[in-house]
């Protein structure tokens, strides 16, 4: 178990993240760079938040054909951030040429943690049933997806806290499951549908949890952070 919750940086600007970034004045941190803030400002936010000594979560979620996403990973690897992740909806081949594509480009013979999307912690299951029409219950699309990714050679799996249990047992305690949808009890929930708190997460067994909104858009961000620091930990 990590414990650092991991930051999820989702700004527009670099000027927003590091604005977000002065009051955590020295901590070390574990942060999560998305679309928004990749998409629209490149590498230059990994070197910033590297040059802070930030560790990172590139959570760009891959899904292409397998070369495509295969050859991206070759040089998403030169950034040399700590994990990457794909959808595991990509399949077995993509997820091969993802794993394929990172270890040819590492640094160092030193690769990123290498994580499977399974189902969006934003889907329900009827959102899951009307929308990708995958009749089985959620929890069973999440697992078969799961033991796809580690058959693919993944390192683990982002999935919600509600499976994580399940996700352990069938692929070992070793295999990552970090689950976002992190909220405080009395939190809003926002987009998120399969949501649990810090500490649960802790009981349950993820191995990292993304937090972004119940820090980032807290009163006072800094306390927010060390109160879900404190649940994740067991302190509080
Ligand atoms: O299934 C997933 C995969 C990724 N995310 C990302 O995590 C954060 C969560 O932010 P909150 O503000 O805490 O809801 C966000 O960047 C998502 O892109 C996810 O939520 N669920």
């Amino acid at each position: 178990m990590e414990k650092e919750p991991i930051i999820a940086l989702d700004f527009p600007t670099w000027k927003e993240a590091e604005q977000f970034l002065v009051p955590f004045q020295n901590e070390q941190l574990y942060v999560k760079v998305g679309m928004e803030l990749y998409l629209q400002n490149g590498p230059f936010i990994i070197e910033q938040l590297k040059k802070m000594n930030h560790r990172i979560f590139l959570d760009l979620k891959l899904h292409d054909i397998p070369n495509t996403v295969g050859q991206a990973m070759k040089g998403l690897a030169a950034l040399d951030v700590d994990i990457i992740n794909v959808h595991a909806a990509g399949g077995v081949e993509m997820m091969k040429k993802a794993r394929a594509g990172l270890d040819a480009g590492a640094k160092g013979g030193k690769r990123p943690i290498l994580l499977a999307v399974t189902q969006l912690t934003s889907t329900s299951e009827a959102a899951m049933h009307a929308d990708q029409l995958i009749s089985v219950p959620l929890q069973e699309s999440v697992l078969h997806y799961a033991k796809k990714a580690k058959e693919a050679g993944c390192d683990g799996v982002v999935c919600s806290v509600l499976e994580a249990a399940s996700i352990r047992e069938a692929c070992g305690e070793d295999f990552y499951k970090v689950t976002p949808g992190i909220r405080l009890k009395d939190g809003n929930a926002d987009d998120q549908q399969r949501i649990a708190d810090p500490a649960e997460a802790r009981k349950i067994g993820s191995t990292m949890i993304v937090v972004g909104r119940p820090i980032t858009k807290a009163a006072d961000p800094v306390a927010a952070y060390h109160q879900v620091k404190a649940l994740w930990g067991g302190q509080a």
